[in-house]
């Protein structure tokens, strides 16, 4: 057990004598200029390159088992146990790097929009474009907030400080580290700015259940009547782009909160996916990035600093980070109330899930544990093409505490508030990743404003033979052959392949599930091999 307390080693850090604190975007712009960490685009965002670590590394994300997590972790293959005296001797060593270089960077601020519930932060980074994309990503403090800040965790980020696995006990030279007693985040090795965010969100995910809050891996918007939506989805499926919506306001791209009051955002900015965005489809993201955001690994021309988002050259993984004040229609403060609607949102590889079906209370729960999608390619490290995978919760790689625990939350405010919950494949259509096609944008919009809009609600529905899903058989704006999958194949022999292969996926997952009511169970496909 460690003798180290939390005070004594954020005191260490926060005693470095090089650190710039909270400095304002401008110099913080000029700061990653003067020290050539990026450069300057047309539109006037700042552009970093991250070499070998484009995506996030699950294989180097530790949490220190001790007393007090020992307990409640879900250890395992996303949360990899460490000690705290291997947490502790890198985390010195670390600070000690840190504090032989010129100068360093500490922001300031809280993670959560709701006053009575946020958790105040500090990030205390290497470089400068690492602070500027936490000012973007985080809820920035009024001066009068900064005088009596107190950091409640502390994220230190040293990505040239590689590790050695063999004396410092890590997996490889990168390392992500959750201390909950200390309450630091410690990382190194790595320059992928997304595991600042996201480990920020894993700390979330453990604190607020205590709290008896659902927290989520979800975007959220707002429509004018008040209504607001949730949209679940692991990386890559849609959460930023179908949540930037021009006629409803948004909340949040990516990790939300559901308290006793309502939903908040536990961000103050997004981080958009990038490849082949253009004005045309996604005018509100395209337009965000301005002045202050940070283009991560997307490849710019030298002469005319035009971003080329089309080009993968540096990684399919391409990223911009934009405070939400950047988009015009939003929730401010990011606090809004209870869901009405409830989008699940799965990019499914194998091209057999219908394109928008509308979930049963018990449904949405098999659903939910079940987590039915692909990681789409360069969001973690290896996976270069859509890969399926069951990722609970729709958000596995940041959820410490058991899956049952939010899914019970869910379960419980689902019923509560009679949200309605839809399961939307913004995946493949036509056969399979390969063979179809990615469900086209404009035709996941318009069914998602038909149930945001209550315009699903009484339609005609038909069951799906093989996940028993409730299909709608018209949809405005969406041509009926797209709404059932088996018609958009031309080898109909070929679907029904394809539909059995994923049921059968679907019940092999859930036998890991154990105390599952038994309307849950038989909530999945009803077809069994
Ligand atoms: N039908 C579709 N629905 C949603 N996104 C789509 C669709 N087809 C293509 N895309 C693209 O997929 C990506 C979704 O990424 P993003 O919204 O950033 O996901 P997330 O926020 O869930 O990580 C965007 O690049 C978007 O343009
Ligand atoms: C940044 C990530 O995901 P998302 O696309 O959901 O923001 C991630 O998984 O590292
Ligand atoms: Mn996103």
């Amino acid at each position: 057990m460690s003798n180290v307390s939390q005070k004594t080693v954020v005191t260490e850090v926060e005693q470095m004598e090089n650190t710039h604190h909270n400095l304002p975007v401008p110099t913080l712009v000029e700061k990653v200029l003067s020290r050539n960490e990026g450069i300057l685009t047309s539109t006037g965002a700042i552009r970093a390159t991250t070499g070998k670590y484009t995506g996030r590394s699950p294989k180097d994300k530790f949490i220190v088992r001790d007393s007090l997590s020992e307990n409640k972790v879900e250890w395992g293959s996303v949360n990899q146990p460490i000690s705290a005296d291997v947490f502790l001797n890198l985390y010195h060593k670390v600070v000690q790097y840190l504090k032989e270089k010129d100068e360093t960077f500490s922001f300031k601020g809280y993670a959560g929009a709701d006053q009575n519930l946020r958790l105040p932060i500090q990030v205390v980074t290497e470089y400068a474009w690492h602070n500027l994309f936490a000012d973007q990503m985080f809820i920035r403090p009024t001066d009068e907030e900064l005088q009596y800040h107190q950091s409640g965790f502390t994220v230190v980020s040293a990505p040239t400080f590689k590790a050695d696995p063999e004396i410092d006990g890590t997996h490889s030279e990168a390392f992500v580290m959750i201390s909950f007693e200390h309450k630091i985040v410690l990382i190194g090795g790595t320059e992928y700015a997304g595991e600042i965010k996201k480990s920020i969100f894993s700390v979330m995910n453990y604190i607020l259940p205590e709290r008896d809050i659902l927290s989520m891996h979800c975007s959220a918007n707002v429509g004018v009547e008040g209504d607001v939506a949730l949209f679940f989805g692991l990386s890559g499926t849609g959460k930023t782009t179908l949540s930037a919506d021009p006629e409803r306001k948004l909340i949040g791209d990516d990790e939300h909160a559901w308290s006793n009051n309502g939903v908040f955002n536990i961000e103050g900015g997004c981080y958009a996916k990038c490849i082949n965005l253009s004005e045309e489809k996604e005018p509100q993201i395209f337009n965000a990035i301005r002045f202050g955001s940070v283009l991560e690994n997307v490849v710019i021309d030298e002469k005319s600093r035009v971003a080329d988002y089309d080009d993968t050259t540096l990684t399919e993984n391409t990223r911009a980070a934009y405070s939400i004040d950047n988009i015009d229609n939003i929730v401010q403060p990011s606090i809004a109330g209870h869901p009405r609607t409830i989008v699940f949102l799965t990019a499914d590889a194998f091209g057999v899930l219908p394109p928008i079906s509308k979930l049963t209370k018990e449904q949405a729960m098999y659903h939910f544990l079940s987590g039915y999608t692909s990681k789409l390619a360069g969001t973690e490290r290896g996976v270069t093409s859509p890969e399926a995978t069951f990722s609970t919760c729709f958000g596995a790689p940041f959820l410490p505490l058991p899956a049952a625990t939010y899914a019970q939350m869910l379960g419980e405010k689902i019923d509560q508030f009679s949200a309605n919950v839809f399961l939307v494949n913004t995946g493949w259509t036509g056969g399979p990743y390969g063979e179809g096609k990615r469900m086209d944008l404009n035709h996941t919009r318009a069914m998602v404003h038909a149930a945001l809009g209550g315009e699903l609600d009484n339609v005609e529905t038909e069951v799906d033979p093989y996940f028993g899903l409730a299909i709608p058989t018209h949809c405005p704006g969406v041509p009926s052959q797209v709404l059932t999958p088996k018609k958009t194949w031309e080898q109909p022999e070929e679907y029904d392949q394809k539909a059995k292969e994923l049921a059968t996926k679907f019940h092999e997952n859930f036998k890991k599930f154990n105390h599952i009511t038994e309307d849950i169970q038989n909530a999945g496909p009803i077809y069994r091999p």
